[in-house]
């Protein structure tokens, strides 16, 4: 039987699926090739349809995929699915397009991370819930981070204790994102972004070393290590 979804939820999940994957080399977009046998997207559903919270998932696939995307998703849960645009910001505005005015905490969650736990979906929810207009999962920075110039010609060495890595789920209360989505000017990497420009607080909470970014061959690899370890 299918998963269902909360109809007393007060959350829907947009999933931008519509990117062709050119870092994770040949093989059609990235939301379909397979991890473990299945498709990123499906990986990626079957974690959000066990969030509690969640009452609506809006997928934004490929506009050439969109039936087959419909007939994957079907026996995973029920889900509405748009076509996406040519960028990610594209995407997510098709998909917030689809949305209900009444569900009052929509989430942006990449399907690239298909690993993510359902938890994490529910803290940045209650975060949302709790009064943060917009909320972000982050993890710190591990690495020495240098600043370089022409000739890769270090600058500098940035102080890592303020940066750090950002994560999806991002959630925000609807009319937030209604409006930063309406009024952005230029593409940016995440919504989050948006927010940012518009002037209001963005606040981080934990992220999950599980809700890695399938971006490179490597990733694939590690996400099914990850698979069979969890
Ligand atoms: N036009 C786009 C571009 C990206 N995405 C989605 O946004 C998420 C994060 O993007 P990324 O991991 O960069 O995916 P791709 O754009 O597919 O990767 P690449 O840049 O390597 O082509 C992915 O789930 C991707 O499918 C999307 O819905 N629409
Ligand atoms: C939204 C995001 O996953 C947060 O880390 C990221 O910004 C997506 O960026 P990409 O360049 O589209 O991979």
């Amino acid at each position: 039987m299918t998963p269902q979804l909360n109809a007393r939820g007060d959350v829907a999940v947009l999933v931008p699926a519509a990117g062709a994957g050119l870092r994770l080399g040949p093989g059609g977009p990235k939301a379909l090739r397979l991890l473990a046998g299945e498709p990123l997207l499906v990986h990626a559903i079957r974690r959000v349809v066990a969030a509690p919270s969640v009452r609506m998932i809006v997928v934004a696939a490929p506009a050439v995929e969109v039936g087959a995307v419909r007939d994957l998703l079907a026996p995973v849960a029920p889900v509405t699915v748009v076509a996406g645009g040519t960028e990610r910001q594209e995407s997510v505005s098709l998909a917030l397009a689809a949305v209900p005015a009444e569900i009052g905490i929509v989430l942006v969650h990449d399907a690239a991370r298909a690993l993510t736990p359902p938890q994490l979906i529910e803290s940045v929810a209650a975060a949302v819930r709790a009064g943060s207009p917009a909320v972000i999962p982050v993890l710190p920075v591990v690495d020495t981070i240098k600043e370089v110039g022409p000739g890769e010609i270090v600058l500098g060495t940035v102080d890592r204790g303020v940066l750090r890595s950002v994560q999806t789920p991002q959630g925000f209360r609807h009319d937030v994102l209604a409006a930063a989505h309406a009024s952005a000017a230029g593409a940016l990497t995440d919504d989050a972004g948006l927010v940012e420009k518009a002037g209001l607080p963005v606040t981080c909470v934990p992220g999950s070393e599980l809700a890695m970014k399938i971006t490179r061959p490597l990733d694939l690899v590690l996400a099914e290590a990850l698979l069979h370890a969890t």
